[in-house]
């Protein structure tokens, strides 16, 4: 078991209600309405402009080459995230400044505003922890939804968005962050501080659901 599967395990429900949640299953279906996956995109492209923050404070708390190396990987990988975004919003005739000037969602600023936060008053380990559950489990979920690959998704209402979490490298980058999280672990945590670390990996997983949470809602506003 590695860390992230230790850190899983410890915190399952919060995970699965994530992983699992409404909005998931809908997007997996095709159900989702399509407003709800609008009002989700434009928050998420907020979102990962504040994530892209919070990878470049891990490359600042870093002390080694290698720490700094997976901090760049991610902070690259959250800005090529946002192409998928850009993309998107621009076919509902939303410009880049469009997205940029909406205001960010209560959900939106509770969870990055967290990370950031535990990255602030935390140490590397501490800040990883927090961003965990992001990028790896995204990755998850791209798996998820693609039960018969990614082909199948041929003319899926969703597929360009599941096809990017699912693809190979999205795959790859969620790999490399969950192995270099748990040589950080190996490196840096010691068995006292698993609770607390499982109580942030839990947090950010619940602020998780709460965004997918923020997408259905506005449906039925
Ligand atoms: C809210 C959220 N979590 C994770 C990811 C994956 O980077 C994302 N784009 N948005």
């Amino acid at each position: 078991m590695d860390i992230f599967d230790r850190l899983k395990a410890a915190a399952t429900d919060d995970w699965n209600s994530y992983v699992d949640h409404a909005f998931v299953r809908q997007m997996g279906a095709g159900t989702l309405p399509q407003s709800a996956f609008q009002t989700y995109l434009v928050q998420d492209y907020l979102f990962l402009i504040q994530f892209a923050r919070a990878w470049a404070l891990a490359a600042y708390k870093s002390r080694t080459p290698a720490d700094i190396r997976a901090a760049q990987a991610g902070l690259a990988a959250i800005l090529d995230e946002t192409d998928l975004h850009v993309r998107l919003c621009a076919r509902w005739g939303l410009s880049q400044e469009d997205i940029e000037s909406a205001p960010e969602h209560q959900a939106t600023v509770a969870y990055t505003r967290y990370v950031l936060d535990c990255g602030a008053a935390g140490d590397l380990l501490e800040l990883h922890v927090a961003l965990a559950p992001c990028v790896i489990g995204y990755a998850e979920i791209g798996n998820n939804l693609t039960p018969n690959g990614i082909a199948a998704l041929a003319d899926h209402p969703y597929r360009e968005w599941i096809g990017e979490y699912a693809g190979e490298v999205y795959q790859g980058v969620a790999a490399a962050a969950r192995k270099h999280l748990d040589e950080l672990a190996a490196r840096s945590m010691t068995e006292q501080r698993f609770d607390e670390l499982v109580a942030v990996f839990a947090k950010a997983s619940r602020l998780e659901a709460e965004f997918w949470q923020m997408g259905l809602d506005s449906a039925q506003a």
